[in-house]
């Protein structure tokens, strides 16, 4: 894996520009409850789009169908431009409200079972170089387990780094990141989009993504 910097990345597109994630007349459901009806937008290279709406709208149940981990009962989700028949999941980074860090092994050994189980690309950044990019490089020996809730968090997105994908599924990223977390994330997000990635995130509150398209799930807040 290359020692990059993480702003290495930043000047040139690392994905075709025909990349498109085509969301087409999608319903948001669990079980028999419908918490949306007919979702249709697209996504191209280099934009973002966020969802928001209140607590039990639908957006993380809208989130797991784009990743792969809900079926889609009705409508049709695509990811065209990409290599042939390869599905959304496979282009994609999921994040999720869990962080998914073994305790037990250090932030390095996480980021580097990530890097492996994901696929790591041309373009992918070293752990040390994916952690500092949070601000993070000197907990780069120190076991999962110990770290801070918003430490976690950011070992957690540093992972978005360790494996090149083009599409980010951000399942509200800035939980309990302080302020200077919050803006190398939106710088982090900003240099995925000039490099002609995809981001898709559902928040409560603005993630700094200059020109993101807002969709809002209503919901019965129930
Ligand atoms: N595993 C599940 N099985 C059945 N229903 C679920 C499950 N997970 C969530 N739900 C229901 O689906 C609805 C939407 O939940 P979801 O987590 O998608 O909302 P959300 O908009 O992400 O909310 P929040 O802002 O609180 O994160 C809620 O009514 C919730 O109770």
């Amino acid at each position: 894996m290359p020692e990059s910097t993480p702003s290495s990345s930043a000047s040139s597109s690392l994905w075709p520009a025909a990349l498109v994630l085509r969301v087409a007349d999608v319903d948001v459901a669990r079980g028999e409850r419908l918490l949306a009806g007919g979702l249709s937008f697209d996504v191209r290279a280099g934009e973002a789009l966020t969802i928001t709406g209140p607590n039990g709208a639908g957006k993380s149940t809208f989130l797991r169908m784009l990743a792969g981990l809900l079926p889609v009962a009705r409508g049709r989700i695509t990811l065209e431009g990409a290599e042939a028949d390869t599905p959304v999941a496979a282009q994609a980074h999921y994040l999720g409200h869990l962080n998914a860090l073994k305790p037990a092994l250090s932030v390095r050994e996480n980021l580097a079972f990530w890097a492996d189980t994901l696929g790591q690309g041309g373009a992918a950044l070293s752990p040390a170089a994916a952690l500092a990019a949070f601000g993070l490089a000197h907990v780069l020996d120190v076991p999962g387990g110990y770290l801070s809730t918003g430490q976690k968090r950011r070992v957690a997105l540093a992972r978005l780094l360790v494996a090149q994908r083009p599409l980010w599924l951000l399942d509200e990223p800035s939980a309990g990141l302080d302020a200077g977390a919050q803006a190398q994330l939106s710088a982090v997000m900003g240099r995925h989009l000039a490099a002609g990635g995809m981001i898709v995130a559902a928040t409560h509150v603005p993630l700094g993504l200059d020109g993101a398209v807002e969709i809002h799930l209503g919901g019965d807040a129930a």
